[in-house]
C-alpha cells in the first residue's frame, strides 16, 4: 500500500514506519475519522504542557513522509485522504507557546515558561553527546541500538532501514536495530549486567555468533521483518554467554557504520555512547576492537539533557 505510493526505498517503505501506522489505522477504524489528528508521542507530551493540536517537529514527521530538504510535505502525501490529520510542521527547538497555566502553578514553573518543540529520542541523544563534526557518531544503547552519524550528504535506503535526520544544515545518517538493551534485559538483571561484565576480557574475541534480538524481526542494518532471534548456543558459563552477545551486538553495530560508508555517508571517525549501556566499560572496550574506531561514553548520556539543550538554543534565539 505504501510502496504504491511513495518513491522507491522511502523511509515510509519500512514496515514500522509512521506512514503505515497511519495508514493501517485509517483501513481498520470506521469511527471518528472526521476528529482524529496524527501526533507523535512527543507532540502528545508537548501538548500536555502547551495545549495547542497539530505540531511537531521535521525530525517527528520524518518517518510519516515529511521531506526535511524541501520543509514542506511531498505531493504524493497531501494527494491522500488522510493528509489532513498531518500536523503542522516546525524546525525542531521551535517555540510553540507558554505552558498552560495549571500546568505552570503545579509544578511551579515561572510565567514566562515556553514550550518547544521536540525532536526524536536518539537526535537528543546526540545533541546531549555535543558532537558537531561531520565523522562524529553517537551509538544510542538504550532498549535498542540507535545509531546517528554526522554527514554532509543525505542517505535513505529502506531495503537497510537507513534514513536521515535533518539536523540544521547537516545529516544525521543512521537507523535503529532491534537489537540492545531489551534482549539484555529478557536475560540477565541489571547487577548481573555489572557482575558478569567484570568477568570478560574485551581484548579477548568471543567465538559465539549471535543475533540477539527481544522478538521475531530486525529494521537495520538489514529490515527484515522476519528474522529471528539467534541465541543458541548457549555456554554453561553466563560470563561467556554475556561475552558472546555484546560481541555480537558490536558486530551488528560494526556492519551498521560499514554499510552507512558503503552508502555513500561521510566515514565515520569516531562513536560516543548514550543510553543505558553506555557504562558498561567492557562492552565499550569490545566495540572499540570490533568497530575498529575510538569508543568512549558521552558526557551526557540521557537524552533528556539533549532536548533540554535544544529547548535552550530555540528560547535564546527567539527571545533574545
Ligand atoms: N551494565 C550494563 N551493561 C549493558 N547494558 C545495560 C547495563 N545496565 C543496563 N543496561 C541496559 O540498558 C537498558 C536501559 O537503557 P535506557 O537508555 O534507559 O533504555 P531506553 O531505550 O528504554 O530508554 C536496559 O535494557 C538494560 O538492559
Ligand atoms: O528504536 C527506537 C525507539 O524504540 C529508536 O530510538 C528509534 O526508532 C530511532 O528513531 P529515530 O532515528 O527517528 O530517532
Amino acid at each position: 500500500m505504501v510502496k504504491s505510493i511513495a518513491p522507491e526505498n522511502h523511509t515510509v517503505c519500512s514496515s514500522s514506519s509512521t506512514l503505515c501506522k497511519l495508514i493501517s489505522w485509517w483501513n481498520s477504524h470506521h469511527s471518528d475519522k472526521e476528529s482524529a489528528i496524527l501526533q507523535h508521542q512527543a507532540d502528545w507530551l508537548l501538548w500536555l504542557l502547551h495545549g495547542k493540536f497539530g505540531v511537531t517537529d521535521y525530525n517527528n514527521a520524518l518517518k510519516v513522509g515529511y521531506d526535511p530538504e524541501t520543509d514542506s510535505y511531498p505531493s504524493w502525501l497531501l494527494s491522500q485522504p488522510y493528509c489532513r490529520l498531518l500536523p503542522s510542521v516546525k524546525a525542531p527547538g521551535t517555540p510553540i507557546g507558554f505552558i498552560k497555566e495549571d500546568i505552570r502553578v503545579k509544578y511551579g514553573f515561572p510565567k514566562d515558561c515556553v514550550v518547544c518543540t521536540g525532536t526524536t529520542d536518539s537526535i537528543a541523544a546526540f545533541l546531549a553527546a555535543g558532537a558537531t563534526q561531520p565523522g562524529k557518531a553517537v551509538t544510542s544503547l538504550g532498549s535498542t541500538l540507535a545509531v546517528k552519524l554526522l554527514s554532509t550528504c543525505r542517505i535513505e535506503d529502506a531495503r537497510f532501514g537507513v534514513y536521515s535526520h535533518r539536523l540544521d544544515d547537516q545529516w544525521l545518517v543512521g537507523g535503529a536495530s532491534n537489537t540492545g538493551g531489551a534482549v539484555l534485559k529478557q536475560i540477565f538483571t541489571d547487577d548481573q549486567l555489572e557482575q558478569l561484565s567484570k568477568e570478560i576480557n574485551p581484548s579477548e574475541p568471543s567465538p559465539l555468533d549471535y543475533y540477539p534480538l527481544p522478538d521475531i524481526g530486525e529494521r537495520f542494518p538489514v529490515a527484515d521483518p522476519k528474522m529471528e532471534p539467534r541465541l543458541h548456543p548457549r555456554p554453561e558459563n553466563d560470563a561467556e554467554y554475556l561475552h558472546g552477545i555484546l560481541e555480537s551486538i558490536a558486530r551488528i553495530e560494526a556492519k551498521a557504520y560499514l554499510l552507512l560508508k558503503d552508502l555513500g555517508a561521510t566515514e565515520a571517525q569516531e562513536v560516543f555512547t548514550a543510553g543505558g549501556g553506555a557504562k558498561n566499560k567492557q562492552w565499550i572496550k569490545i566495540r572499540e576492537r570490533v568497530l575498529g574506531l575510538p569508543v568512549s561514553r558521552a558526557l551526557q548520556t540521557q537524552a533528556a539533557y539533549g532536548a533540554a539543550l535544544l529547548a535552550l538554543k530555540g528560547v535564546q534565539h527567539n527571545y533574545q
